[in-house]
């Protein structure tokens, strides 16, 4: 059995990181994984790629050949990936009980309305492989609720879209501070864990506003404040509205997150995931 994890997320997010931390941690736990890469923008990362969209386009030869600005480029680059899917399906073909890692570009319009990952996950499906995907958002981002909002709207909007197991993650956790003091004063900009530990699994009481904050003030605006009331309790609603944290500083956490890719690719979201210490090696025998 094949699977394939589509490592998601805006730009800048921390994906391919994540990529090369999830490859180093598959390797020394002696599993089968290789990169796949499907930035037809990337630069060299820790990893080469297995397989590799600049080998049947690039970004820059688009750019210059059809003059293209990036954004278009990266949207023509997907189109001709579609076109020559017989492409992909050859470069897949070697592979038979691996673990395909996508690295995904970072351009959020990708996710949320156009038809490639979509369409490419479909693709995977048929050729009998498990598909899981993960949406990256970094926790610096997590600043406030509004930030929050648009970041969950984002993953749910992709979610929608694509239509596979799917795990939201928060990344850069090391970059979060625990001390007060820092909180405090706002240095730097960093929050504490206890700061947006409320948006890893959010209460929706917690998120709305607190008195004397610019939430108060934006709420004077019943419209807007309804709107609001809407997203929490949509948020409330829909399980799927957490976040996993990753702290790469740290294994045990790179760990959870890839118990949870496991196991959601394997039940998909039916079942509660369990944590690693619960699971027993018959669950990923076959993942081995
Ligand atoms: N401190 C910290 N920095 C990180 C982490 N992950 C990524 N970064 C940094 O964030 C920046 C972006 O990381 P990338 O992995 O390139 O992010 P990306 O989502 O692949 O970016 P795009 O390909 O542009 O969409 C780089 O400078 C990384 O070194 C993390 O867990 N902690």
């Amino acid at each position: 059995m094949r699977y394939a994890v589509l490592v998601t997320g805006p730009a800048g997010a921390g994906k391919s990181t994540f990529c090369s931390s999830l490859m180093t941690h598959l390797h020394t736990a002696k599993r089968s994984a290789h990169l796949v890469n499907l930035d037809p923008a990337a630069e060299s990362g820790e990893y080469e790629p297995a397989i590799d969209i600049r080998d049947l386009i690039s970004l820059p030869d688009v750019m210059e050949e059809l003059g293209y600005g990036p954004n278009g480029g990266l949207v023509y680059c997907f189109e001709y990936l579609l076109q020559n899917m017989d492409w992909l399906d050859e470069e897949l073909g070697g592979y038979e009980d691996d673990y395909l890692i996508f690295d995904c570009p970072g351009q959020i319009e990708l996710y949320t309305h156009h038809p490639f990952l979509p369409t490419l996950a479909r693709h995977l499906i048929r050729l009998g492989m498990r598909v899981s995907a993960t949406y990256l958002i970094e926790s610096q981002f997590m600043e406030d609720k509004y930030k929050f909002f648009s970041g969950v709207l984002s993953a749910m909007s992709a979610m929608v879209n694509l239509e596979v197991p799917w795990i939201n993650i928060m990344s850069k956790m090391d970059l979060v501070t625990t001390s007060s003091e820092d909180a405090a004063s706002g240095r730097n900009g960093v929050r504490t864990k206890k700061d947006i530990s409320r948006f890893l699994d959010p209460d929706p009481l917690l998120l709305v506003s607190a008195p004397g904050s610019r939430e108060e003030r934006t709420e004077r605006n019943s419209k807007f404040h309804a709107l609001n009331r809407a997203i929490v309790q949509l948020i409330e609603d829909h399980p799927l509205v957490s976040f996993l944290p990753l702290d790469l500083t740290n294994p045990d956490s790179i760990e959870t997150v890839l118990s949870h890719i496991d196991y959601t690719m394997q039940y998909g979201e039916d079942e509660e995931p369990r944590e690693p210490a619960d699971m027993d090696d018959g669950d990923f025998a076959d993942m081995e």
